[in-house]
């Protein structure tokens, strides 16, 4: 099978490729480079390996640097002691980072590598799904802090971007389901033959690798467009303005992707109070979601969650912002939508009587 390659637009361009066996392009890619750091998770320790050799049969001296797995990676006190790991390695602005993972490392790796004697160069290697269709591309890269989610990062795109599908293979059904929650907000922003692959098989499994490329591509032209998230870009974050408050409030245990799912079902609840979208469009979400095997609501408290739901990036002052839809594939921004509406979307994903326990409890 032919690789998907996509670029990425920008005042450095760079490709994300996708496909079996792409990995083995790392030499490639870094080839001249005396030195990279291989950031990963012990859960990834053998794709992590297996990086640092191809690096080596390319004559970059490559060295492996564990991290925590999952959320507990993006801590202030894990990016120290990676900065002194880096110190002791020797690593200067010719060398490179290179983060191989999921979603949460590769966030670490590039704010490791963009904040190393103030920037070089990062190559992610990602290993999810989630990873693959969205935290790998576009040089977001942060870590959370006890107020939130993200709250500390930076803009640096990546050299380019590995997306490796053989790696799907060993990841967990949970995990993969909740990378599709990144993949179907694509559809509802942007590409509605999202909706219809995932309408005909819910799992995602069918069309995979269209799937990713798809979710890609929305991502790529947004951020050519916006690198700096001062427009476009903001309507990747569709339904993330819940879902990091939920994230937030459960001490980071829920899955991203799960969280994103409600925060999806809550924005098109909200936008349907606002008179943007009609209720077929609202219906459409709670059930494709559903379908896919994602959570569409969630237990827990209202005040609190719009409490956190003002230190969102999206905030502006006392200005609470959403991403909502005006039609499908038609996103805009909501600033400080009525209290009736909110409640009232709250309500609608707030439904006790059908919500199973918590998405970490169940995988
Ligand atoms: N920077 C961005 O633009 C952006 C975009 C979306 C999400 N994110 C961030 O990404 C993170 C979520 O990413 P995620 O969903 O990948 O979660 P994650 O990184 O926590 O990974 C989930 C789990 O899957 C495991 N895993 C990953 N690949 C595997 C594989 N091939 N085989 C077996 N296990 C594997 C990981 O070790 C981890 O236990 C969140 O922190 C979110 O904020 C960032
Ligand atoms: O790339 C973006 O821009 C996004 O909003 C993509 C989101 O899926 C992603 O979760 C991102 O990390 C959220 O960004 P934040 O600025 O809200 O932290
Ligand atoms: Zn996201």
């Amino acid at each position: 099978m032919t690789a998907h390659r996509i670029t990425v637009a920008g005042d450095r361009p760079y490709d994300v490729v996708i496909g079996p066996g792409v990995q083995a392009e790392l030499g490639l890619l870094l080839a001249g480079t005396p030195r990279a750091v291989v950031v990963h998770s012990r859960a990834l320790a053998a794709a992590a390996g297996a990086a640092v050799e191809t690096l080596q049969e390319a004559g970059v001296a490559a060295e492996a640097v564990a991290v925590p797995d999952g959320e507990a990676a993006k801590t202030a006190e894990v990016a120290a002691g990676a900065w002194e790991e880096f110190g002791q390695l020797g690593l200067t602005r010719s060398d490179a980072v290179v983060g191989v993972g999921g979603g949460a490392v590769t966030d670490l790796a590039g704010f490791l590598a963009a904040t190393w004697l103030r920037g070089v160069r990062v190559v992610q290697v990602p290993t999810s799904l989630l990873g693959m269709v969205d935290a790998a591309v576009g040089g977001k890269t942060g870590i959370n802090t006890r107020a939130g989610k993200n709250l500390v990062g930076a803009f640096h795109p990546p050299a380019g971007v590995l997306a490796d599908t053989d790696a799907l293979a060993g990841l967990p059904e949970a995990e993969f389901c909740a990378g599709l929650a990144e993949v179907v907000k694509c559809g509802f922003i942007a590409d509605g033959r999202v909706l219809e692959l995932l309408a005909a098989d819910p799992s995602g499994r069918a069309d995979t690798t269209e799937l990713i490329a798809r979710a890609v591509q929305v991502k790529a032209d947004a951020v050519a467009e916006d690198l700096y998230d001062t427009g476009r870009r903001e309507f990747l974050n569709y339904g993330h303005t819940l879902a990091h408050a939920i994230e937030r409030v459960e001490d980071f245990t829920w899955r991203h992707g799960e969280a994103v799912a409600v925060g999806l079902v809550f924005a098109a609840e909200l936008a349907g109070q606002a008179g943007l979208l009609a209720a077929a469009d609202v219906a459409r979400h709670r059930d494709l979601i559903a379908a896919m095997g994602l959570p569409t609501t969630y237990r827990g408290d209202w005040e609190q969650l719009q409490a956190v739901m003002r230190v969102d990036k999206k905030a502006r002052g006392a200005s609470l912002r959403f991403v909502v839809l005006d039609g499908l594939g038609n996103p805009s921004i909501l600033t400080d939508p009525d209290q009736a509406w909110l409640d009232a979307a709250w309500a609608a994903v707030n439904d006790q009587s059908t919500h199973p326990a918590t998405p970490t409890e169940t995988a």
